[in-house]
């Protein structure tokens, strides 16, 4: 179970995350949501260890993160992040050896690279376009080869920094479902976005932050319908939400479910 504990950390001498207390095994797909500059990359950097709590601690199973080589390689067989921009983690021009650079340099064998590849490009839907050169691919089937390289690792925990940035509404909704899909495998999923709707949709679970806290947390209904919190973290309210605040629509986590409510209504 991933885990931070009074987590506080400064670049140099200024202190952006402070005292934080997050619990990511609590919930299947957990969202993080606030403002630019609110931290929530340095807190990623936090959690898979690439920079290190001046006080506090990240927990798995409840320890202090181990920060020896052999412990942070463990660490991130765990816990695997995948940053917004897939170029940064990209490569090779071929997809298949791309998608397989960390299990080969882990040493792990040829048949079970094979099999967790093959698993990896079937969560990511990237049949279609798996024996194009990588640089003749669109931003969003880049994105989704770099998820597929974090999910080779099998690891317990995807932490995704802003899956939809870039996409179009198609790829969007495509990033929704492989989400969803990677969360029914059992795998815990954490989400660092500015999509407000994204957010509300995918996550069973949100937390708020505001210059470097938390400011709110709870399930997405809970935590969305405080307009007065969000606004002063420089957030909106997402659009399912506001209809059901300011109109009294009935309060739907998607379009679809909200779509046949209203025509339930009317046909009743
Ligand atoms: N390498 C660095 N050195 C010094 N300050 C930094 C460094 N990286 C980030 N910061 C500062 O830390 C704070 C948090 O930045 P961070 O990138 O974590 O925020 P963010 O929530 O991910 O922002 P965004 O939504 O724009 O991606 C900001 O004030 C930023 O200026």
């Amino acid at each position: 179970m991933l885990a931070t504990h009074n987590l506080s950390f400064s670049y140099q001498d200024e202190t952006v995350l402070h005292d934080l207390t997050f619990d990511f095994g609590r919930c299947a797909v957990t969202g993080i949501v606030g403002e630019n500059g609110c931290g929530k990359s340095t807190l990623f950097m936090n959690l898979n260890g690439v920079l290190r709590p001046n006080s506090g601690a990240v927990l798995w199973q409840g320890k202090p993160l181990n920060y020896s080589k052999a412990g942070l390689i463990e660490h991130r067989q765990r816990v695997t992040t995948v940053f917004q921009d897939p170029e940064q983690q990209i490569f090779y021009t071929d997809i298949d050896s791309d998608i397989a650079f960390s299990l080969r340099n882990l040493g792990v064998n040829e048949a079970e690279i094979t099999r967790r590849v093959e698993h990896a490009i079937e969560l990511v839907d990237a049949q279609s376009f798996r024996h194009k050169p990588i640089q003749y691919l669109s931003h969003g089937q880049k994105k989704r080869v770099a998820i597929a390289g974090a999910l080779v690792m099998e690891a317990d925990y995807l932490l995704l920094d802003e899956p939809t940035a870039g996409l179009d509404p198609s790829g969007r909704q495509q990033m929704i479902e492989i989400i969803a899909r990677i969360a029914t495998q059992g795998k815990h999923v954490v989400i660092s976005s500015h999509d407000i709707d994204l957010i509300y949709e995918v996550c069973d679970g949100v937390y708020v932050m505001n210059r470097g806290k938390i400011v709110a947390q709870g399930s997405p209904g809970t935590v969305f319908s405080q307009s007065e919190m969000l606004r002063a973290a420089g957030l909106v309210q997402p659009w399912l939400v506001k209809l059901h605040s300011e109109l009294g629509f009935p309060l739907c986590k998607t379009e679809t479910q909200l779509f046949n409510a209203l025509r339930e209504t009317k046909e009743a």
